[in-house]
């Protein structure tokens, strides 16, 4: 069986000279997967043509075509064209020359039928445009048909759906067909019309023109005849219509217009044919005609890129026989395309958002306010040219839906960015505040303020160009944030400052403590406490001037400052009593207590050593000289800070610390004073025990009588001496040796060594024979424990009698040499003691030794 045209055109996309055309079609689209789209060009010129390409917009199976979007972009070029572009529909009998109508008038290719086999041609709604221009045409299915018999089901839909998109509407009769009811299709109009009327129930109604092209007009009756007869008709099938109630006096006209036009036949008078179509054809395509049909007020208002949307849901409505609410449609369209526009636009937006990462990562990026502006600029004024021309209403509200939604997007990026710039503008302070500090005469109070003002200064231009004027975004937190951390870091650093300063000024005090308290403290006059006081004063008021200095620089209101004088108070009060009680630590106080005792036992009143005679009262000048060292223990032991002078309730207040100045004010306990008298005790005792030494020392020394009577006696032992060359040697080399001693001053030494080593033999060879005694008379354990007790009095006596000798033989041999100043002879004398002691028996330490080898013992001595 031969196919039909249309039938051939659904397989192929051909052109007119049977070549395959590229077409935008997949082959999966389903509506023309077993049809195509009819490309009936002619040869050569109208190949590349957009008008060659026609699309079925509506099968005839009532399926809406979704390629039309598609075509209208990419074949017919149209999408772009906003509201320039015209619309046309074709509505008439099936046969009567609608196709070759459309063909000639626009210059499209619409399959036309052949004569040969007289059936329907067209099935369904095609489009396409018409040559060199923007006008799209529609031809639709004839009705009437006997193809479909009594079902007109389609033919109405069809013909709802050309009146719903079409700004004109060209119905095609033939002269003979004019006052005919059914062959004007008159009925099917007034169908068409009572369904529309939902169409025009809006008050912003858009008219239709209704052309009515009478074919094969002849001429004996006039268009005008015609004409009237076909608006009598039309108007008796308005007012008969059963309209809603409250559009009752409506009248046709208000929703219409109608133009007729003429055409002879087109095959028994093809030339006037022709002459009338190009005369018709200048009613579609010359604005400037006095009947140009297409006017604005017939215009739809459906901007090119949402046609095929608007189109799809108008048929749908149709389809489903819905209410057919035009101006909701419209509305419908806008939503649609205003959100489709505006999600494309978005997408862009983001895509063009170029430092997204940079921004994420914390980097502040240079000029991002600027950029976002230009991103939003760019996003509104597309969407203004591709929106702007749907529906007011709902453009205006998706402007705002996509306003709103890129400064949400956008403002991610703008708190991360306000976040970042708030970390580098406290960095930046923090560096310049440490620095600042580095610089020598900084005013703290001056450099943190300006600095400070910097910084919030710098934020706010920052923060303020990254602000989109009429996005809602705020900073205050964040500069609130940043007042805030920039005030506690100037705070904080204040206090550091303050803290530093603090203790610097305590190092001082008490670096001037350290040289002024101990020779207070030596010299133990009664007022030594006074003297104290007023030191310490002294120091408090110089470190109070100076924080008061530093407390101007520093900002510090006068209760801060007062807090901080109180503080100083304290630690130089703390910074005394530590070096008071160091002062008075056993060692040293024991060595006061010492040196105090020599003095005034030891040495005259003129400063000179005492050389003990036997007349003198020893016993006396001892109990006088260890009553008045003794006397020194409660004086050192609590200071004695009169009221008059330091009022210690009172000193102190406001200090933060957790401090008593009573309590402090003991520097030795009792039990402490108790023990340092008892071994104070035992060293006077000694130094006594030495005293009367010296005198039977003394005392010992052979009469000068004694000495005359052995050089009598022994003058021939002299001469034997002097005549005898050797001896003579001998005694020279003995004098020059002694007279070497002499010379430096060793005899002394000597001869307490020698002594001493005879003593201790004495003693050795007394206990040999004792031993030898006790041996055979005495039971073993018994003489095992007498053995020990002895041997342990014999080793104390021993350590003692080394004490003894080591200080006396340095005695000796220092005194013998000449000495001013009796401290520096007493220096000598227990550093040379200790020496000695120590080369003699290294093992074994005297008490004296470790007191006097304690550190700062010396010194004091
Ligand atoms: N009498 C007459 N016949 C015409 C005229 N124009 C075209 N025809 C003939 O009418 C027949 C149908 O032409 P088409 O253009 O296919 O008609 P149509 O209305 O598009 O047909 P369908 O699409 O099938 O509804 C053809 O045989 C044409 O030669 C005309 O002006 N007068």
């Amino acid at each position: 069986m031969e196919m039909s045209r249309s039938e051939r055109s659904f397989l192929s996309v051909e052109a007119a000279d049977g070549s395959a055309c590229e077409s935008p079609y997949t082959p999966n689209n389903p509506m023309l997967s077993n049809k195509s789209i009819s490309n009936s060009s002619t040869k050569d010129s109208k190949k590349s043509e957009p008008a060659n390409i026609q699309l079925q917009i509506i099968n005839e199976h009532q399926e809406f075509n979704k390629e039309l979007g598609t075509y209208m972009t990419d074949v017919w070029k149209l999408s772009e064209s906003g509201f320039n572009y015209c619309m046309v529909a074709v509505f008439g009998s099936q046969s009567t020359g609608k196709s070759t109508l459309l063909n000639a008038l626009f210059e499209t290719q619409f399959d036309t039928m052949d004569d040969n086999y007289r059936q329907q041609t067209t099935k369904g709604l095609w489009a396409s445009t018409a040559k060199n221009s923007n006008i799209l045409v529609m031809d639709v299915e004839g009705v009437d048909g006997r193809e479909r018999g009594e079902d007109q089901d389609f033919e109405r839909k069809s013909a709802l759906f050309s009146l719903a998109v079409s700004q004109v509407l060209l119905v095609n009769i033939w002269e003979s067909q004019v006052g005919l009811y059914n062959g004007a299709n008159i009925g099917l109009l007034k169908t068409v019309f009572e369904v529309n009327l939902q169409l025009f129930q809006q008050k912003n109604k858009t008219k239709t023109l209704l052309f009515f092209v009478i074919r094969d007009h002849i001429g004996k009756v006039p268009l005008s005849r015609l004409s009237e007869t076909v608006k009598q008709d039309l108007q008796k099938a308005w007012s008969e219509l059963s309209k809603p109630k409250d559009m009752e006096s409506c009248d046709i006209n208000d929703y219409f217009d109608f133009m007729f036009f003429g055409l002879p036949h087109k095959v028994l008078l093809p030339d006037q044919f022709t002459a009338k179509t190009l005369e018709l054809r200048q009613l579609f395509y010359n604005p400037n005609h006095d009947d140009y049909v297409f006017r604005t007020q017939y215009h739809k208002k459906i901007p090119a890129d949402g046609f095929p949307a608007y189109a799809s849901n108008i048929w749908e409505q149709i389809v489903t026989n819905k209410d057919l609410d035009l101006p909701t449609q419209q509305q419908l369209l806008a939503q649609f395309r205003c959100d489709e526009i505006s999600a494309k636009l978005f997408k862009q937006l983001q895509d063009d958002f170029t430092c997204r990462e940079e921004v994420e990562a914390g980097v502040v990026v240079k000029n991002l306010g600027t950029m976002f502006r230009s991103l939003k600029t760019t996003a509104m004024e597309a969407f203004d040219i591709g929106a702007g021309r749907y529906n007011l209403e709902v453009y205006k509200k998706k402007r705002n839906e996509l306003l709103f939604k890129i400064h949400d997007y956008l403002k991610l990026f703008y708190k991360s960015q306000i976040d970042s710039i708030l970390q580098q503008v406290f960095t930046n302070f923090s560096q310049a505040v440490e620095s600042g500090l580095k610089e020598p005469d900084y005013n703290f109070t001056v450099l943190t303020m300006k600095l400070e003002k910097d910084a919030k200064d710098s934020f706010t231009a920052f923060a303020q160009d990254l602000t989109l004027e009429d996005a809602s975004w705020t900073y205050s937190k964040e500069q609130g944030q940043l007042a805030h951390d920039l005030a506690e870091f100037s705070r904080a650093k204040r206090q550091a400052e303050l803290t530093k300063r603090e203790n610097l000024l305590t190092e001082d005090v008490k670096d001037h403590l350290e040289d002024n308290i101990p020779p207070i403290l030596a010299s133990a006059e009664t007022n030594m406490w006074d003297e104290v006081t007023r030191e310490f004063l002294d120091c408090t008021n110089v470190a109070s001037n100076k924080m008061k200095d530093h407390a101007t620089t520093l900002g510090l209101d006068e209760d801060e400052t007062n807090v901080h004088i109180s503080n100083i108070r304290v630690k130089v009060w703390e910074a005394l009593v530590r070096r008071l009680k160091d002062e008075t630590a056993d060692v040293l106080f024991l060595a006061k207590l010492r040196r105090r005792l020599e003095e005034l036992f030891r040495y005259d009143a003129d400063g000179l050593p005492r050389v003990w005679k036997p007349e003198d009262d020893i016993d006396y000048f001892f109990k006088q000289a260890k009553a008045e060292a003794t006397e020194l223990i409660p004086l050192y032991s609590k200071m004695r800070i009169e009221e008059s002078k330091l009022n210690l309730a009172t000193f102190f207040n406001g200090n933060t610390l957790d401090f008593d100045a009573r309590r402090s004010l003991t520097l030795v306990s009792l039990s402490k004073r108790a023990d340092i008298e008892a071994r104070f005790k035992r060293e006077a005792d000694a130094l006594f025990l030495e005293a009367k030494r010296s005198i039977v020392a003394t005392t010992a020394k052979v009469p000068y009588w004694v000495m005359v009577l052995i050089f009598v006696l022994g003058w021939n032992e002299i001469l034997y001496v002097l005549t005898s060359p050797l001896t003579l040697v001998f005694v020279v080399l003995g004098g020059a040796s002694f007279y070497a001693v002499y010379v430096t001053n060793l005899i002394g030494p000597i001869s307490r060594v020698i002594e001493l080593v005879s003593r201790e033999l004495l003693v050795l060879a007394q206990k040999a024979m004792e031993e030898a005694k006790n041996s055979g008379t005495e039971p073993r354990s018994s003489r095992d424990r007498t053995s020990r007790r002895e041997r342990r009095s014999r080793s104390r006596k021993e350590s003692d009698a080394w004490d003894e000798r080591a200080e006396t033989i340095v005695e000796s041999s220092k005194d013998s040499s000449s000495s001013t100043s009796p401290r520096r002879s007493s220096q000598r004398k227990t550093s040379s003691a200790g020496e000695v002691s120590k080369r003699i028996r290294p093992q074994h330490k005297s008490r004296t030794q470790y007191v006097e080898s304690m550190p700062g013992a010396a010194d004091l001595s």
